[in-house]
């Protein structure tokens, strides 16, 4: 039978363990505050803000809400960013994504402190990411390096093969993966037989954007399938980029969608909170 890779469950254990520190920090008269700005009220980004929000409270984090109007000006933004960044009781800030239209996505991430930037995002923190420092790693790559390691998964000298090459997600699991001693592949949509690629990983991370993609044609008899996807259907059911019940026979971990890398985004952005409060 597969290891089925309990991501609410490795999360939780992640929380509890920021939730004792928060609470020492308290007692030594020290607060950490995540400033979370949402523009506009795409359902998708109110759900998953709200997620954020409820981590916050239950760790003992306390968050400020910006909810701005859709029709905001980049430059309204910049300069909620400035103050946020001169606010010293505020240790994180993160700007929901996407953005409306109307916004240079790239502008506004770089306007936030890197020292606050606890999504990781800010190209000064891909910089750490990349060569080693005291930077913030992007929470989705790091919540995945984490479910590997807590559930006796080695990535040492192992074939890992990462399909898709997004700046958020793709690239920065990668370049994780290559710090943890990991022999690393990046596939992505142009890939020449990719499928040959895919099954020579030990590790196979899909962050393909694709629902269902990734088929039990990809993948090598008793892989470890970390599936990075969320897609929503017509009737609100949750699916990966893995296709789980096609593979689930062969694999020899695989994280389900829901319960498996996004919770774990979660827990690394608090964990990334705690930290941002530390320093
Ligand atoms: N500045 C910024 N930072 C982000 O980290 C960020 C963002 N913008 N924009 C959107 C994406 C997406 N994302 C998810 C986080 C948690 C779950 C999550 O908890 N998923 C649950 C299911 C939740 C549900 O029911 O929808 C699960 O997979 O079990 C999913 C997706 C963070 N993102």
């Amino acid at each position: 039978m597969p290891q089925i890779i309990d991501g609410k469950q490795i999360a939780m254990q992640i929380k509890e363990e920021l939730k004792e520190r928060v609470a020492r920090l308290k007692q030594e008269g020290k607060s950490v505050c995540l400033a979370v700005i949402q523009v506009g009220n795409d359902p998708a980004s109110t759900v998953y803000v709200n997620g954020k929000k409820k981590d916050c409270a239950y760790i003992g984090i306390e968050s400020r809400s910006y909810e701005l109007p859709e029709e905001t000006k980049e430059k309204e933004l910049l300069a909620l960013l400035d103050q946020l960044n001169h606010t010293e009781d505020v240790h994180g800030i993160l700007v929901q994504l996407p953005l409306p239209s109307h916004m240079d996505e790239s502008k506004v991430v770089k306007a936030i402190d890197p020292a606050k930037d606890v999504d990781g995002f800010h190209p000064v923190n891909i910089g750490k990411l990349c060569i080693g420092g005291d930077g913030f790693d992007c929470c989705t790559p790091a919540g995945v390096i984490q479910l590997l390691k807590r559930s006796g998964i080695s990535i040492r000298g192992r074939e890992c093969v990462v399909v898709g090459r997004s700046n958020n997600v793709g690239k920065p699991t990668a370049l994780l993966l290559l710090r943890e001693n990991g022999t690393v592949t990046i596939a992505h949509s142009q890939t020449k037989d990719l499928k040959e690629i895919t099954k020579r990983a030990d590790i196979l991370v899909a962050a393909v954007g694709k629902p269902k993609f990734i088929t039990k044609e990809y993948i090598k008899e008793n892989a470890v399938v970390i599936d990075v996807g969320i897609h929503r259907n017509e009737d609100n059911v949750l699916c990966g980029d893995v296709d789980y019940d096609d593979v689930i026979e062969k694999v020899g971990a695989i994280t389900p969608v829901p319960g498996g890398v996004g919770p774990m985004t979660r827990a690394m952005l608090m964990y990334n909170c705690v930290e941002a409060a530390c320093k």
